[in-house]
């Protein structure tokens, strides 16, 4: 079998008395989109926020690509590929989707020589990030200011950024938020795609878009992961609708 990209063991966080992450276990498979999924207060957003290195747990293990993050900042463990996230805006609005993408690639490529050289027509930096937003369906957007794109383009441009600088899984804490209708299902279109890039851990709220799109869901309640399934077993787990889906689902 496969082995996890990314591996939760009895991850435990607590603000004096509240246990916000009451000894949560999961894993995150290649290729797979898996949904964290629970009522307002529930511990999802601690729960990231310990993966990408900004709350510190009290006791428990994450493991990232078989590496232990304990120790690790974000930037190390972005750098490792993990922790980008749409809360984290890294564009420059003033600047083309593709300059934007360009910055990342050279970073990437730690290419500070390049400093004398006129960098839009460098193709060592063009060709990489307009291939990268081809791979995300901007293309068409390459020379437009990163302010002019629509909400869910901004998002898609993110991606491309995070792919360019390497991110080899993705922590996403409610991409649907503030998406209108047709926003929120062309962004679910586009998440489908992009497991194949990269795995997602998805906390959302958007039922729709979570139905839609997860290889599996756990269901966070007071801290403790109460059920891990696919979509039909969670739908039709009792327990899940009592606590958390109710006559909705
Ligand atoms: N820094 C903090 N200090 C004290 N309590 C906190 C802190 N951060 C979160 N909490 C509490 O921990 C619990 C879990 O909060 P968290 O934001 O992780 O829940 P959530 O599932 O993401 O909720 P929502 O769906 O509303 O975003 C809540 O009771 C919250 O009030």
């Amino acid at each position: 079998m496969a082995e996890p990209v990314l591996e939760i063991l009895e991850l435990r966080k607590t603000f004096g008395a509240l246990k916000a992450t009451d000894g949560v276990s999961l894993t995150l498979m290649p290729g797979e989109i898996h949904a964290l999924i629970g009522p307002n207060g529930a511990g999802k957003s601690t729960l990231i926020h310990q993966i990408s290195g900004s709350i510190r747990p009290n006791s428990g293990t994450i493991r990232f690509l078989g590496q232990d993050m304990a120790g690790l900042d974000m930037a190390a463990r972005a750098r490792l590929g993990l922790g980008r996230s749409f809360q984290i805006s890294s564009l420059v609005q003033e600047f083309s989707a593709l300059r934007n993408v360009m910055l990342a690639v050279q970073a990437r490529q730690g290419s500070s020589f390049r400093f004398f050289r006129p960098v839009m027509g460098d193709p060592t930096l063009t060709e990489p990030a307009m291939a990268m937003l081809e791979r995300v369906g901007l293309a068409g957007r390459a020379h437009m200011p990163a302010a002019e794109l629509s909400h869910g383009e901004r998002r898609q441009l993110e991606i491309a950024i995070a792919l360019a600088l390497g991110s080899k899984a993705f922590l996403f804490d409610e991409p649907m938020a503030g998406m209108g209708p047709e926003g929120s299902k062309s962004l679910t279109k586009f998440l489908d795609g992009l497991r194949h890039e990269a795995p997602i851990l998805l906390v959302e709220h958007d039922m729709d878009a979570v139905f839609a799109l997860a290889d599996r869901i756990s269901v966070l309640v007071y801290g403790r992961v109460v059920a891990t399934g696919t979509v039909d077993v969670i739908r039709n787990d009792p327990e899940v609708r009592r606590a958390y889906l109710g006559e909705a689902a």
